[in-house]
């Protein structure tokens, strides 16, 4: 079932690129991939991500959530079947790894519902989140004593507490030592293999890819120049993709 759909996507016109950040984008990926963005600094994997939540002005081009397009009035909706994981994580350091997880809460609770503590069933949800992730002895700490890998899974864990179907990633291993980006890299082909999470994710390292990824879409100046399986991916960065190619597989 195709779960994004995106038609001829492109965004304004830069002057200091001499091109759009976004230009003629198209492809679908269907519920339950794993799907990694791949391209050179600049090449518009952030920008992609970030419109697939309606946060990028577009000058053309439709995308659909679920069969629904995102516009002004849809946005609040498709956003509910999304977790995002900002690059850097976007955590805040003075509250405990629990507080980060309800954050992502508070999109769906009003301020009265919040202003004497979360629902319970808000923090035992969060409790069984953080335990799946192994931060079992972490609740309660400070986010700013957790390691980075920790610190990544509790984002994680923020994503998650609104059960998303799909979850965008940018960049989810930056600055993580070999051990913790696996650890990260692990969560989440748990998460697509065991939970059905569809799951799209800008990386950078190719051999990181094609160990968790079902499927490559690699950009450069802001087109798609391959989008199919990640064997050989090495090879084909080195030939400069001078064939583009598109998933059969894929498409109907
Ligand atoms: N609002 C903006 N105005 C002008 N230029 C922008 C804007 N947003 C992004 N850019 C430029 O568009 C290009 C694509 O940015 P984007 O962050 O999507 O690339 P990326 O592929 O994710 O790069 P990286 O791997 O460095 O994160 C970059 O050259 C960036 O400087």
């Amino acid at each position: 079932m195709k779960l994004i759909e995106c038609y001829n996507l492109e965004t304004a016109y830069i002057a200091s690129l001499n091109r759009p950040i976004l230009n003629g984008i198209n492809f679908h990926i269907n519920q339950g991939e794993f799907v990694v963005l791949l391209g050179l600094n600049g090449a518009g994997k952030s920008t992609l991500l970030r419109s697939l939540l309606g946060l990028v002005p577009l000058v053309s081009g439709e995308i659909y959530v679920h069969g629904v397009q995102i516009t002004p009035q849809t946005l609040r909706k498709v956003r509910r079947d999304i977790g995002m994981l900002f690059q850097g994580g976007g955590l805040i350091q003075q509250l405990s790894a629990i507080e980060n997880v309800l954050c992502g809460r508070l999109g769906v609770r009003t301020t009265g519902q919040t202003l004497f503590g979360f629902p319970e069933r808000d923090r035992i949800l969060a409790l069984e989140l953080l335990e799946q992730l192994g931060l079992k002895e972490q609740i309660y700490q400070k986010t700013s004593r957790l390691s980075g890998g920790q610190q990544q899974r509790v984002a994680i864990a923020r994503a998650l507490i609104q059960s998303p179907q799909i979850l965008l990633a940018d960049e989810p291993t930056t600055g993580l030592d070999v051990v913790a980006s696996q650890q990260v890299m692990q969560t989440l082909a748990q998460l697509n293999s065991e939970q059905g999470l569809t799951i799209i994710t800008v990386l950078h390292d190719l051999g990181i890819a094609a160990e968790y990824a079902q499927r490559a879409i690699v950009l450069d100046a802001g087109r798609i120049v391959y989008d199919g399986k990640c064997n050989n991916l090495q090879a084909q960065f080195a030939q400069g993709f001078k064939l583009v190619e598109t998933y059969k597989e894929y498409e109907e």
